[in-house]
């Protein structure tokens, strides 16, 4: 039991919407209703089954649930045009103005996600960011732990989203849901941790690529080859501690298929208008989740397998997705 919030790490799930799953991405903050209401309808059954889990059946039980959730079409083109993830906000009437701008867009789908999940009967709570997360150049510095602690004791599902946030050198900058999802897991250490996106997973490739083949099993080990990332370095940096870094490389990784055949290159790309990294940013952060002994499971939000990614069970065989796990969980990085 975490004396601060009361919860049991081992009955926590975070649960990442991607922005590209929630939102059309490449159409100016419009919504998608059809991927979002699945989304919710999947977290009530969640929500209903871990609370359902605790000796009192849920009643007057902190809440079990974190979710967090990217911008989409809802931020990366307003926080893209102004430059606010370059920071300069001090001495930039225009950047100020971007940032601001972006909050109310970010802030228009938390409410969007909020209102859905609260329909479907998830006790639902909007906690934004900025304000009480911080970065020291796009590195989380300070965070809103205690804000989400308060929530789930109450018994209420925080519901974060990525963010523009101060930063203490550069000004400003735009914070990744895919981050905050890293460092809650630091904070709150769940042992399931499911990114929901509008692919089925990691690829070898952008899947929109011919040929592009689904990674099945992504292992986070600091001996292993390391993968390419288009457009960014190639990753050999080690992995602990990379949780909150720029997107500039990926982590060590080993990928399979689903048949166990080794897969040998990792490509990834990002859309012009993303000031947070695209897919890169979530295998890092996926990585430095599952050193600190998660299990991390990649998958569609719109498809079957999402249920399955987001529950403690096991996975069921034949699940479509990408687990990540790493080969010598290091239970915390320094
Ligand atoms: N190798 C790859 N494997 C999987 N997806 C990739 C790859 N390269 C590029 N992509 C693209 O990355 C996108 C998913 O990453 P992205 O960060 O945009 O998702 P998200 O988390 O749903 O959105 P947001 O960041 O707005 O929350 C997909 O639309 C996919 O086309
Ligand atoms: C304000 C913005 C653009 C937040 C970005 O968060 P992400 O979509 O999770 O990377």
């Amino acid at each position: 039991m975490d004396p601060e919030s009361g919860v049991e790490p081992e009955l926590l799930t975070v649960v990442k919407l991607g922005g590209a799953a929630i939102t059309h991405k490449h159409a100016f903050e419009t919504l998608n209703q059809e991927v979002l209401q699945a989304c919710a309808r999947l977290l009530a059954a969640l929500h209903r089954q871990l609370s359902c889990s605790t000796e009192d059946g849920g009643s007057g039980a902190p809440a079990r649930l974190v979710v967090v959730h990217g911008a989409g079409s809802f931020g990366h083109h307003t926080a893209s045009q102004a430059g606010v993830a370059h920071g300069g906000i001090a001495a930039s009437p225009a950047v100020r103005r971007g940032f601001a701008d972006t909050r109310a867009s970010v802030t228009r789908l938390n409410h969007l996600v909020v209102s859905a999940l609260l329909a479907a009967g998830v006790p639902a709570a909007g906690l934004s960011p900025c304000g009480a997360w911080t970065t020291r150049q796009r590195r989380v510095a300070s965070d809103g732990y205690a804000a989400v602690a308060g929530l789930l004791a109450a018994g209420l599902v925080p519901v974060l989203h990525g963010d523009a946030v101060l930063d203490e050198e550069l000004g400003c900058t735009i914070l990744s849901g895919d981050l905050i999802v890293g460092r809650l897991c630091e904070r709150f250490r769940p042992p399931v941790v499911a990114f929901l996106t509008n692919v089925d997973g990691i690829f070898d490739r952008p899947p929109e690529q011919e040929g592009a083949q689904l990674i099945a099993r992504l292992e986070v080990d600091g001996t292993t080859d390391a993968a390419d990332s288009s457009g960014s370095s190639s990753g050999s940096s080690s992995i602990c501690g990379q949780s909150s870094s720029s997107p500039a490389s990926l982590p060590r990784l080993a990928a399979y298929a689903a048949d166990g055949s080794r897969v040998s290159s990792l490509q990834t790309a990002a859309a012009a208008h993303d000031t947070t990294g695209g897919v890169a940013t979530k295998i890092r952060e996926a990585a430095a989740v599952a050193c600190l002994g998660a299990e991390v499971r990649i998958a569609s939000a719109g498809e079957p397998s999402a249920a399955a990614a987001c529950s403690p069970a096991p996975l069921p065989a034949g699940w479509v997705g990408t687990l990540v796990k790493c080969s010598r969980s290091i239970g915390g990085c320094t």
